[in-house]
């Protein structure tokens, strides 16, 4: 075992793994299953929108030409001929001297060159026959959505690598896209080691703990679009968990473990990865926690060996595993998103390496804080209940003041972005 690792940094570690570029695949999904994915297809306009000339309001289309004249001392008087709502159409077109009643969503009837509220117009039922009158002058053109005013026919919308959210999946619909093309979710299985991982429904023994890494990741991959492949727990034996990770490869895209990349007797995966003939890309990085996360390479298989220890275990995925995830899936803005805010507490405790507190987000008085959700401990796991983002304490040797200035890592922003800079 080399006990001497060479640490290199956070974002030198991030460009190691996302040079690894994977071979995406794409597949096609029914439009109501394809929220939150990535789009493997560039949404163009298939029909201008609005597709006809189309009124705005509940009213009454005429031709503008024929309030020319109209004052509240002359009102102008129309004949009601017929009445369309939205998805009917006039019978014919409209002649000088009529209107027609039409509602909001309507098509414009031929001859109307604008539509009068009901608002502004008075009916008047005289001899069977429906009139209405009008007491000022209208524009033309005006209360009338224009056929292709909002888009023309052709018009590329959306791009290829955009995650879906509800505006496109609108979009989508609008455009009939029953069926989209987006990119396949990589399956990123799951191995959780240690003997002393006992499962959720076990009761505690003397000594050992839950397997929480094994769930707490798999909602990760989730959250980070890919598919979660829940593998099992191994005890540190040398034997049974090469064997585990060796079959598994073929199973998955992606393989992370938790636990076993430090330093101890029973930290397995640096000899697994030697055994395998992977190649290690880094195994320590400058950074608290998950200073020892282990990322390998295996015919173009990315092995991602994350601590045990809870937090650590939760900081190298989302800084490292995510946007290979995302990167997996196509997606055109594969990091987290890294905003300026105040540190909300004082956090006084200084490091030689950068640390990535977990912490929530507060907006307050028009400031964005960040606040430290618990324990910043590598082996806590308390505190990642009530984290969606990670602040940024540059390495050094002080320690933070309540109010300094900071960068926060947004995990719970779904909308990425393009670059990861620190
Ligand atoms: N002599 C040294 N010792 C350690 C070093 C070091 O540089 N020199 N690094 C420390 C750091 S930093 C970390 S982080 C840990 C990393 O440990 P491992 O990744 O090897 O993980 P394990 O030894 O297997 O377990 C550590 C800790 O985490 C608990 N654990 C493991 N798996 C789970 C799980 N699935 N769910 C919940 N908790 C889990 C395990 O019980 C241990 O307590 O090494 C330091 N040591
Ligand atoms: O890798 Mo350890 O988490 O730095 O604490
Ligand atoms: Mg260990």
């Amino acid at each position: 075992m080399n006990l001497h690792r060479t640490p290199i940094q956070v974002e030198s570690a991030v460009q190691h793994v996302m040079q690894h570029k994977p071979a995406v695949t794409v597949e096609e999904i029914g439009l109501k299953q394809s929220h939150g994915r990535i789009l493997a297809e560039d949404i163009q306009a298939t029909h201008a929108i609005p597709p006809f000339p189309k009124s705005p309001y509940d009213g009454f289309a005429i031709s503008a030409a024929d309030t020319a004249k109209a004052s509240r001392e002359a009102p102008v008087t129309f004949l009601v001929t017929e009445r369309v709502g939205a998805g009917q159409r006039a019978s014919r077109p409209l002649r000088s001297g009529e209107a027609v009643r039409i509602m909001t969503g309507a098509e414009i009837p031929e001859g109307a060159t604008c539509v009068a509220m009901f608002e502004i117009c008075q009916t008047i039922e005289r001899a069977d026959k429906t009139y209405m009158t009008i007491k000022r002058k209208m524009e033309n053109g005006q209360n009338i959505i224009g056929k292709g005013s909002e888009t023309e026919e052709g018009e590329v919308l959306v791009l290829s690598g955009t995650r879906i959210n509800p505006g496109v999946q609108a979009l989508l619909a609008t455009f009939g896209y029953a069926n989209v093309r987006v990119y396949r979710k990589p399956r990123v299985g799951v191995y959780a080691t240690g003997t002393e991982l006992l499962d959720v429904d076990q009761p505690l023994e003397p000594g050992k703990i839950r397997n929480s890494n094994a769930y707490m990741v798999m909602a990760q991959i989730e959250r980070s679009g890919g598919e979660p492949v829940y593998l099992g727990k191994l005890a540190d034996d040398f034997d049974t968990c090469y064997r585990a990770v060796k079959n598994s490869l073929s199973e998955v895209d992606i393989l992370i473990t938790t636990g076993g990349v430090s330093v101890g007797d029973y930290d397995l995966m640096p000899d697994i990865y030697e055994k395998l003939g992977a190649e290690v890309l880094f195994n320590k990085i400058a950074m608290r926690p998950g200073s020892v996360t282990t990322v390998a390479s295996l015919d173009k298989q990315l092995l991602f060996g994350l601590s045990g220890n809870p937090s650590a275990c939760y900081v190298g995925f989302e800084l490292y595993t995510h946007p290979f995830i995302q990167s997996y899936l196509g997606s055109t803005n594969p990091y987290h998103k890294v905003i300026n805010a105040k540190l909300g507490s004082d956090f006084p405790k200084p490091n030689p390496f950068t640390r990535f507190v977990r912490g929530f987000i507060a907006y307050e008085q028009g400031n964005v804080r960040v606040y430290p959700a618990g324990m910043d401990k590598s082996a806590v796991v308390t505190s990642l209940a009530r984290s969606n983002v990670l602040t940024v304490l540059s390495g050094g040797t002080r320690g933070y003041k309540q109010g300094d200035d900071v960068y926060a890592i947004l995990l719970e922003d779904n909308e990425g972005a393009r670059e990861f800079h620190l």
